[in-house]
């Protein structure tokens, strides 16, 4: 009998067209039934993951900890036989990569708005105990509301003794690789990723890359910039260039913390569940990223966005 991977997908979703691909993962654009909302599923088939697996598994678990409005959110998983399937926060934007190079290069008041969007994300991913790791403008995509929304956790890592640790594993794309870390030395996660928000700050104000990669090899052989003399994200935080037409530091602290239980959406959802609110809380509060998850943060999306916080009733 034929395995149907998308028996369990199309139940609560409508699939439509592909909207991305990068490596080993197709993005296709989706609508929630429930809530009407569109996401973006990013399907993966088991077989030809490979070896990039674990690097799958690690995103997953990396996401389930993060709850940033910088960073795309993940509201469901579901693994079948063959497929693994993230349903994650929709970006119509496209990516920052594209912006861009549509645009040659952005003047320094568009690149500020932004870069104090992308020192938010990482300050909050560092103080959550991961590094990015692959920090660049393709994993950077822009929301309906401009705004932007850090994807792609694959190569992050979360040290056990916490970021301080030194990593080895050199990874990454090379023109945005820290010296430290092409050099096969041991590294610190957080203090790659200043790096590479160095080179990321560079492309928004140039509009091209300050080392690209084939002599970024021959680069790194004659200058090794010290990590220990590099800015640290807390003073990058109220950097006087960041600070420029701001009155305050960039805020970094999620606005949804994860875990969060809004009351509107559990009376919703045990309306429609015809459920206590206590066990919908309960049930909600298991955070097993299947539809439950996926239908409550969709709600909290669409109040966030100022929509009704109701479900669709089958007609
Ligand atoms: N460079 C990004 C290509 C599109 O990829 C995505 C788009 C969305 C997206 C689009 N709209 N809303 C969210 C969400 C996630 C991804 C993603 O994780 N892509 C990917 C990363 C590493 C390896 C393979 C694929």
């Amino acid at each position: 009998m034929a395995v149907d991977d998308y028996e369990e997908l199309l139940k609560y979703y409508d699939l439509y067209e592909t909207i991305g691909a990068g490596g080993f993962a197709k993005v296709k654009l989706a609508r929630h039934i429930l809530t009407g909302e569109k996401v973006a599923i990013k399907i993966m088939d088991k077989a030809t993951l490979g070896d990039d697996l674990p690097r799958v598994k690690m995103e997953i678990e990396a996401m389930k900890n993060l709850s940033h409005h910088h960073v795309c959110h993940l509201y469901h998983v579901i693994e079948t036989a063959n497929k693994i399937f993230m349903i994650l926060e929709y970006c119509p934007g496209g990516e920052l990569f594209d912006y861009i190079i549509a645009k040659d290069r952005l003047m320094e008041d568009e690149a500020r708005v932004f870069f104090r969007q992308i020192v938010s994300a990482v300050a909050y991913v560092h103080s959550r105990g991961y590094a990015h790791r692959d920090l660049k403008p393709e994993n950077l995509l822009i929301d309906e509301d401009q705004n932007l929304k850090l994807i792609d956790f694959g190569l992050c890592a979360k040290p056990k003794g916490g970021l301080e640790y030194h990593l080895m594993t050199c990874c990454g794309s090379p023109a945005y690789a820290a010296p430290e870390l092409i050099q096969g030395k041991a590294y610190i996660g957080s203090e790659a990723d200043i790096w590479s928000m160095g080179v990321l700050m560079y492309a928004l104000l140039c509009g091209y890359l300050p080392f690209d990669d084939d002599n970024v090899m021959l680069l790194y052989r004659k200058i090794m910039v010290d990590p220990k003399k590099r800015i640290t994200i807390k003073h990058l935080l109220n950097h006087q260039w960041l600070l420029q037409g701001y009155k305050c530091p960039v805020e970094w602290q999620s606005k949804y913390p994860l875990g969060y239980i809004d009351e509107d959406c559990i009376t919703e959802l045990s309306v429609f569940h015809k459920q206590s609110k206590q066990s919908m809380t309960n049930l909600v509060s298991e955070w097993n990223y299947d539809q439950t998850t996926a239908t409550y943060l969709l709600l909290q999306s669409k109040k966030a966005q100022g929509k009704p916080v109701r479900l669709m009733r089958s007609s």
